[in-house]
């Protein structure tokens, strides 16, 4: 039986591309097996589908600031290295699909060494750390964006667009509003401060709170640890993080408020969902979030605002000058060419399956 690997973790954003492909995989008779960390998120995302087997590997962080845990994190990461090498030869995939994150660093080292050919995907226009290290060692480089192929080996790197679930379409809006409890008629205001949550924009959301309610519903999206059962109004609904029921949540939502991570802005794209992105500021990350945020002002998507510029009121002031122009932005979504993503990945994967199998 043909037989693939998956990895990647440590935020949503590193596996929801990879639940993406694997139906497509499933459908055509291939074993699909995931590779991931003992805690990170794609370890719940994925057990929850039938008939994929989980691996856990030891995996460390690299990190880019001084902390004790660097002394630590290598010999994890060397302990990975030997757990997915021994994995990988026990298992024989004909091939490994890596979305990125820490825990695929190892994986794609311990495929190397086994021969087997790995694909990675990159969503962001410049490459995170583990995709920088790995990228040597891989045989095709996806990317989202075209302008990501400046930042590597031209010669592996294949421009195929984001990579995002098939049903994202699939959401209802009358499922979304009775999933909230929503009963009036008050747009939809969804805002969702990435998988990880966003405190900086969970706490201004709730300044501007008695503000907003009076012209919208909102659901948030605040993170693990973020939901502040301080606080209570019909309009206004707190998850943590919503798995099963998201598409409907996107449905019946009018405007969206988020952090620029480049799966939910497509996401948001593909739906015609006008949006306001406030992106991680590059003291809390490389900038990848700020230049998504401004390719896609450039190409007249979204409205931006800064985290250094957000206050209660600057960010009311944004989401009502959004509410106002929504319909430009929607026609200006709806008229660009949508490529057909998944169709290019599967053959780009099972082709350097298959040359492999013939070597
Ligand atoms: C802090 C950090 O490192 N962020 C990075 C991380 O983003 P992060 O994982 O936060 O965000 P992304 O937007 O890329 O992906 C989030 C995914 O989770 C889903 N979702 C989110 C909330 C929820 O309640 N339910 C749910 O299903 C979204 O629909 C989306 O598919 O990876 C992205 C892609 O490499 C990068 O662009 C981000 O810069």
């Amino acid at each position: 039986m043909k037989r693939i690997m998956f990895t990647g973790g440590g935020s949503a954003g590193h596996v929801t591309v990879n639940i993406a492909l694997i139906p497509r995989f499933l459908e055509e008779g291939w074993s699909v097996e995931y590779i991931g960390s003992h805690e990170g998120i794609e370890r719940e995302l994925i057990s929850a589908i039938p008939n994929v087997p989980y691996y856990p590997i030891a995996t460390g962080k690299f990190r880019r600031y001084i902390d004790w845990q660097n002394v630590k994190d290598p010999f994890k990461v060397v302990k990975g290295v030997l757990q997915a090498y021994r994995l990988i030869r026990k298992r024989r995939p004909s091939v490994i699909f890596s979305k990125g994150g820490f825990v695929s660093v190892p994986v794609v080292l311990g495929a190397w060494l086994n021969k087997v050919p790995v694909i990675i995907h990159e969503s962001d226009i410049t490459p995170g750390l583990a995709n920088r290290i790995s990228i040597p060692f891989a045989a095709a480089v996806c990317t989202t964006f075209p302008e990501t192929a400046a930042h590597l080996n031209r010669d592996k790197c294949h421009h195929v667009g984001a990579i995002i679930r098939e049903d994202i379409r699939s959401g209802s809006a009358a499922k979304g509003k009775a999933f909230c409890g929503f009963t009036n008629e008050k747009p939809v205001l969804l805002i969702m401060g990435g998988s990880l949550g966003a405190r900086k924009i969970n706490k201004t959301i709730r300044q501007a709170l008695s503000r907003l309610v009076e012209r919208f519903q909102i659901v948030h999206l605040c993170g693990k640890g973020g939901v502040d059962t301080g606080i209570s109004h019909p309009d206004y609904r707190q998850y943590e993080y919503i798995n099963e029921g998201l598409t409907d949540v996107l449905a019946m939502s009018d405007l969206i408020v988020s952090r620029a991570g480049s799966n939910s802005i497509f996401e948001f794209l593909s739906l015609n969902k006008p949006m306001l992105l406030i992106p991680l500021t590059k003291e809390q990350s490389r900038g990848d979030q700020i230049l998504n945020a401004r390719s896609f002002e450039n190409s007249g998507f979204c409205e931006v605002l800064y985290e250094e510029q957000m206050t209660a009121d600057t960010l009311i002031d944004a989401i009502q000058h959004l509410f106002h122009n929504r319909k430009r932005y929607t026609a200006a979504m709806s008229e660009r060419e949508a490529a057909d993503t998944l169709p290019v990945v599967y053959e780009l994967i099972t082709g350097a399956a298959k040359q492999w199998n013939d070597k």
